[in-house]
């Protein structure tokens, strides 16, 4: 299967539609879906019943009170003018009226609280939501893919504020239709024709804004790859570990002029709605005027005439005002909701979206590993756009062994640990623990089984304890590891000492991110002292039964290169280890080397049996233990002993991570 598919697929297949919404990475929905607005209520009610039921009644009861006063006010200048009634009616009507003024003054501060704790709620709901589907996708392919990237920002974006806004805007719609209802009752009896011409001038701009809001969540779409360009940028300016090379190559204005370019080349699409907005809503707002205007000039001439009261031109005057404020709220709110729910289909497409990985029907529990695991015959690129990453890559690790994965570069060892995890699945070919497809077994329960220092691993910025805690996380809202089994895995990974030399031990914070006026609070560790950490999370995990090292020493100095790997020797005894290095002599004690060649395997065997090849590995060792030579004996690709001396192989060379020892 493909990694950017969705789980099922073919290679090369188009994406699916999943159930629950459009597919991750397709374009743009242009169509708000009634599912969606049927979702976002659902989300709405689950977050807050009782809000939503008060933000309905307060709703209702605020688009009955401009009608209500508008009646009122009419009967009120009858009653003053034509004194057909006694002074009882007219007071009674002037508290029914002042009633209705400070409902219309308090109402809306009311509804205002409701809606602000109900948006609280759905915000926290929908986020949580959002972050869980995140969570199923169990691999990595999804986050490398940018359609999937950008849905995500967008979902982030809309997910938190889209159900209130959604039963706000529904809400709003039905008040408007109630007060524009109420309003046009009013009108009919004084004009019909001046009713109808309200109602039919409303029809036009209510399509017109419907076609602006598709337009600008498509526009949104669009430029949604622009505002990730322009935050990276963002990020790189203020990142602490980009401004080191930032000011050495003063390439700080380069990056903040590609940040300004994405800026303006978003701002121009923005620019562009906004003109066509200008022009329709500035149309419409005239044809609107025009009516009012007429309507009242009429109202005037045949009060004049007897043919209306004054009263009846009150009403008038306030139902034109009423029934084009209600329209234009209307068409806002429909407009408002439409685009809410283009842009809650992302929400959806994320939270409905099938994992990215295909999950056995009936997860096999991977047995404690026993016989080993084998590559057989693995072929693999990370898209079907990219080259094969591997080609036909078969090795076993057999149980309670030490395996050595070298190679230049590019070759393919981290992919090779990525498989291995089930970060994604081989094209072709099979990964077997104790015989069973990795495909066959719940990711989660493999990677129970799994210790592993990442070349490119974590720095959380949150204490040392934490820093450790988290390669072993039980439980859903807390750390369960003791601090005898922290301090146990920071002694294997020799940074017992140096945490326990920070100002508040394992407490400390290792970030200066969140400032406070203690001093104390926050310290910052060397790289090393980082890489060691990250290698005591990997041992934490005491009955794990693979042991992944990526890499697990670049970072340090010769002398406790030399004692991590005694202690990690300690430590991997008896158990089955992969081990990654380009410093060949901290992999030669392994029981068995793999050697990568673009893809490939091209060697396997002992040490010894490599040196004694003459292949690539003899080389590569070579030539690492030229650079170590006290005196100038070795000739690359002789063999001699001398390269197997106790310079040339055991002590650790001082490459830097990831450096090439083709080129070393
Ligand atoms: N996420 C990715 N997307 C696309 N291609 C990738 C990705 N990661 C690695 N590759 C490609 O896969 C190939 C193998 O990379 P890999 O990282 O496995 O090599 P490696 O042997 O670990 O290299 P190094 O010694 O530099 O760490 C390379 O050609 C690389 O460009």
């Amino acid at each position: 299967m493909s990694p950017t598919t969705s789980a099922g697929a073919a290679p090369g297949a188009p994406p699916e539609q999943d159930a629950a919404g459009p597919t991750v990475g397709a374009d743009a929905p242009l169509k708000a879906r009634p599912a969606a607005l049927a979702r976002a209520l659902g989300l709405a009610w689950q977050a807050g019943r009782r809000h939503v039921v008060a933000y309905a009644a307060l709703t209702l009861v605020e688009a009955v009170v401009p009608v209500a006063a508008a009646w009122l006010t009419k009967s009120a200048l009858d009653l003053v003018i034509h004194r057909t009634e006694g002074a009882t009616a007219l007071v009674v009507v002037g508290a029914a009226l002042a009633a209705a003024g400070v409902a219309a003054i308090a109402l809306p501060h009311v509804s205002r609280y409701v809606r602000q704790e109900l948006e609280r709620r759905t915000g926290r709901l929908a986020q949580d939501r959002l972050f869980a589907g995140v969570e199923r996708c169990t691999g990595l392919a999804r986050f490398e893919d940018p359609a999937f990237l950008d849905r995500l920002s967008l979902a982030h974006g809309s997910g938190g504020a889209t159900p209130s806004a959604v039963v706000a805007g529904t809400l709003a719609i039905c008040q408007g239709f109630v007060t524009v209802l109420g309003f046009l009752g009013a009108l009919l009896v004084v004009s019909p024709l001046l009713a109808g011409a309200v109602m039919v001038a409303a029809l036009p701009a209510l399509a017109a804004e419907l076609r602006l809001s598709r337009q600008r969540a498509s526009m949104m779409w669009r430029i949604g790859p622009m505002e990730r360009r322009e935050m990276f940028y963002r990020q790189l300016l203020t990142s602490v570990r980009a401004a080191k090379e930032l000011r050495l190559f003063g390439a700080g204005r380069y990056f903040r002029s590609r940040m300004n370019a994405e800026r303006v080349a978003a701002d121009a699409e923005r620019l562009h709605l906004d003109r066509r907005e200008l022009g329709v809503e500035g149309g419409l707002g005239l044809l609107s005027g025009v009516i009012a205007g007429a309507g009242l000039v009429w109202a005037l001439l045949a009060a004049r005439d007897g043919l209306i009261t004054a009263g009846d031109v009150a009403l008038l005057a306030s139902s034109i005002v009423g029934v084009q404020a209600a329209l234009a709220t209307l068409v806002d709110e429909v407009t408002m909701a439409h685009q809410q729910l283009l842009n809650f289909d992302h929400f959806l497409a994320v939270t409905g979206a099938e994992p990215d990985l295909r999950l056995p029907v009936r997860p096999v529990v991977p047995p404690a590993l026993r016989r080993g695991i084998e590559f057989r015959d693995v072929w693999f690129r990370y898209s079907p756009e990219h080259p094969w990453s591997l080609r036909g890559v078969s090795f076993t690790i057999p149980y309670g062994s030490a395996v050595g994965l070298v190679g230049k570069n590019g070759a393919g060892k981290s992919t090779i640990v990525k498989l291995l995890c089930r970060f994604y699945d081989p094209e072709r070919g099979t990964i077997l623990w104790d015989g069973v497809d990795l495909r066959d077994l719940d990711p989660a329960e493999l990677r129970g089984r799994i210790g592993a220092v990442f070349q490119d691993y974590m720095e959380y910025d949150l204490t040392a304890a934490e820093n450790i805690a988290i390669g072993d996380v039980a439980g859903r809202d807390r750390l369960t590891a003791s601090p005898a089994r922290i301090e146990d895995a920071a002694r294997r990974a020799g940074v017992h000492d140096a945490v326990s030399a920070l100002p508040r031990g394992y407490g400390t914070l290792l970030t200066r991110m969140f400032f406070g006026p203690d001093p104390e609070a926050g310290v910052v560790l060397s790289g090393g002292q980082w890489q060691r950490l990250a290698l005591a999370r990997a041992v934490l995990g005491d009955g794990r039964d693979l042991l992944i090292l990526d890499e697990p020493s670049s970072g340090l100095d010769a002398e406790a290169e030399a004692e991590i790997h005694n202690r990690l020797r300690e430590h991997r005894a008896g158990r089955t280890s992969l081990l990654i290095s380009h410093r060949l002599g901290a992999v030669r004690e392994a029981d068995a080397l793999v050697v990568l060649d673009g893809g490939r395997v091209a060697e396997q065997g002992t040490h010894e049996e490599l040196i004694a090849g003459g292949g690539l590995y003899r080389r590569l060792f070579g030539l690492q233990a030229q650079g170590y030579q006290l005196t100038d004996t070795w000739s690359p690709g002789d063999g001699s002993p001398a390269g197997d001396s106790a310079d040339g192989g055991a002590s650790p060379a001082r490459a830097r991570s990831g450096a090439d020892p083709g080129s070393a």
